[in-house]
């Protein structure tokens, strides 16, 4: 309890005006620790000396020999402190890797990039970095790297997740509904929505940005899988704005401040209270959440609730999943934290599936209408194929088809930025064989090593004259793919690693069905409007690559 001389709260009522006042008596008569005393300038002075003091040593052990990292080549300011990485990432916005790939180029294939992190830009060593699954070498995340994505039930899904071991636990009962058969058997509701799609945008005819029309189609179609509802962007009369992807822009666009500030991603907790208590956030924002903590929650229950929206089979993954789940032969009741962690992955598939697919069908309708050669070929190449019974096992053995998905893929990856694992158990041995040298650098087992796809599709040996969309790369001299350079791509992460993309075989019959029908219905009838190559040329990061006027776009007019 509070007495005279330890009185908490520095304040008496004032007999004149009952007004609630301080005084200096009560201030000046606390205990050496008052508020008062720590919160005095000189205290708070002192405080930030030691933790400057601190800072500054920790710099110095950093770049010193002690540190394990100290003989990897990199600017020394870039291994003293994060602030470096953080200037590149938060400050000016996504331009790190623009840097690294420049870092590259002064000191060398194997770099470090921040106290704790090496970047290499040698394609074939892809292989150690993200090891097959099958090989059972352990990779972790690094917990620095997840902090972009913040808070909330997106933070404990398996992509979110550091441990190697747990991310294999999280991911095995969703893997196999995205399996390559499973997909084979979504495909004919893929085709219904793309057509609903192509009969919008002939309807709508006057200008239009293909990529909002391509964001509602990969949404809707997520959703429809996952949930066994749609969320209703394709249905929306006469436009393609709102969609889930303009909501999340905001989202992404704080994720390198959330990276670098412990103090935004304690305040991302706060997120749900500020929007819906107290109104401080913008529209998308609020619509984002509302989706996060609402929607994608009350999805799921209904999933768990309801025995007759699984049995017809169209309740989606969550209802087949949880069906799934039983106990001694019953239902299993899913705790709280199930609930939250089914929620995130809900949330996450939505995140992960819809802008990164439609960057790829936005890239595709560009160059075909950009490049009239590459569209007169493409057509050639499916020329044999009826437009109102393609599929998607057909497409792909279209060698042309092939090559200008996997050019747009290069092109467009759906993460720009560096993407880094953990050799927990393992030294990994990187051997430099540039410039005639053949240095060998062992890489201490525990470090965080990254590749970039924005820097490993731009290596000019793989793929020469990068800047330009040339399917024909693709393609051997007998006019058949080239399976061996499609190893090269980290587009969906390397492939067969075990935290690549799960979601590669829905991408693949999305992007070939819409594409084959934009190319049969749409571009024949389209012009090109206020749109140049400048609306893809890469510019920064914001997890997806970025032109310097933001998000890739493509307005069309159809007659
Ligand atoms: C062309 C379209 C797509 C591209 C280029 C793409 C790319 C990627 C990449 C590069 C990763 C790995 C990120 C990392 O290294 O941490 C990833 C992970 C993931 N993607 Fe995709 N993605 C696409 C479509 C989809 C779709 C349609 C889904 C829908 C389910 C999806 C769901 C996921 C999930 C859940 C993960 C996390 C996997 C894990 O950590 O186990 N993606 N994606």
């Amino acid at each position: 309890m509070a007495t005279p001389d330890t009185i908490p709260v520095a304040g008496v009522m004032n007999p004149n005006n009952e007004s609630f006042i301080m005084t200096d008596t009560l201030l000046s008569s606390t205990t050496p620790l008052s508020l008062k005393t720590i919160l005095s300038p000189s205290s708070v002075l002192n405080l930030f000396l030691i933790w400057l003091g601190y800072r500054v040593l920790l710099a110095l052990y950093n770049i010193s020999p002690f540190h394990p990292l100290y003989k990897f080549p990199g600017p020394k300011i870039a291994a003293a402190t994060f602030l470096y990485e953080a200037w590149y990432d938060w400050i000016l916005q996504g331009q790190y890797t623009n840097k690294i790939r420049e870092m590259h180029g002064r000191y060398g294939p194997i770099i470090r990039i921040s106290p704790h992190e090496l970047h290499i830009s040698t394609p074939s060593f892809a292989d150690e970095v993200y090891p097959s699954s099958s090989s059972l070498r352990i990779r972790d995340k690094s917990q620095h790297q997840l902090n972009t994505g913040g808070a909330g039930p997106v933070s404990v899904t398996g992509f979110s997740t550091v441990s190697h071991e747990l991310h294999r636990l999280k991911r095995a009962p969703l893997s196999k509904f995205f399996s390559r058969s499973q997909m084979l058997s979504l495909e004919s509701e893929v085709t219904d929505y793309a057509r609903r799609v192509v009969d919008k945008l002939l309807r709508i005819g006057s200008v239009q940005n293909v990529k909002e029309a391509f964001n509602c189609f990969t949404a809707d179609v997520i959703a429809q899988y996952a949930f066994g509802e749609s969320l209703g962007f394709v249905d929306q009369e006469g436009t393609w704005e709102p969609n889930f992807a303009t909501w999340t822009s905001s989202f992404m666009r704080a994720a390198y401040g959330m990276r670098h500030n412990a103090l935004m991603r304690r305040s991302a907790a706060a997120l749900p209270f500020l929007a819906s208590r107290m109104n401080l956030m913008g529209e998308d924002v609020k619509r984002v959440l509302h989706v996060m903590e609402v929607l994608v929650p009350e999805f799921i229950r209904k999933a768990l609730g309801s025995d007759e929206a699984k049995d017809d089979g169209k309740g989606g993954v969550f209802a087949e999943l949880i069906r799934g789940i039983s106990e001694n032969g019953k239902k299993k009741k899913l705790t709280e934290d199930e609930m939250y962690w089914l929620s995130g992955e809900g949330f996450n598939f939505l995140l992960a599936g819809t802008e990164t697919t439609a960057a790829i069908l936005t890239t595709i309708t560009f160059w075909l209408l950009a490049k009239p050669t590459v569209y007169a070929r493409l057509m050639q190449d499916v020329a044999p194929l009826n437009p109102d019974t393609i599929k998607w096992t057909e497409l792909e053995q279209k060698p042309y088809m092939w090559a200008v998905v996997h050019e747009a893929l290069r092109m467009m990856p759906g993460v720009s930025h560096r993407s880094a694992r953990v050799a927990r158990t393992e030294d990994l041995v990187f051997r430099d064989k540039s410039n005639g040298s053949n240095k060998e650098w062992v890489i201490p087992r525990g470090t965080p090593v990254g590749m970039t796809s924005m820097i490993q599709h731009w290596d000019e040996e793989l793929f020469p004259c990068p800047d330009e969309f040339l399917p024909e790369r693709w393609l051997l001299e007998d006019g058949k793919p080239d399976y061996k350079l499609q190893k090269n791509l980290l587009s969906f992460g390397k492939s067969g690693h075990g935290r690549a993309c799960i979601g590669e075989s829905l991408a693949y019959c999305e992007v070939y069905i819409m594409a084959a029908l934009m190319a049969f219905h749409v571009v024949p009838r389209a012009k090109l409007v206020d749109t140049t190559r400048a609306n893809f040329d890469y510019d920064h990061d914001m997890i997806v690559p970025q032109t310097k006027f933001g998000s890739i776009s493509c307005k069309i007019a159809i007659q």
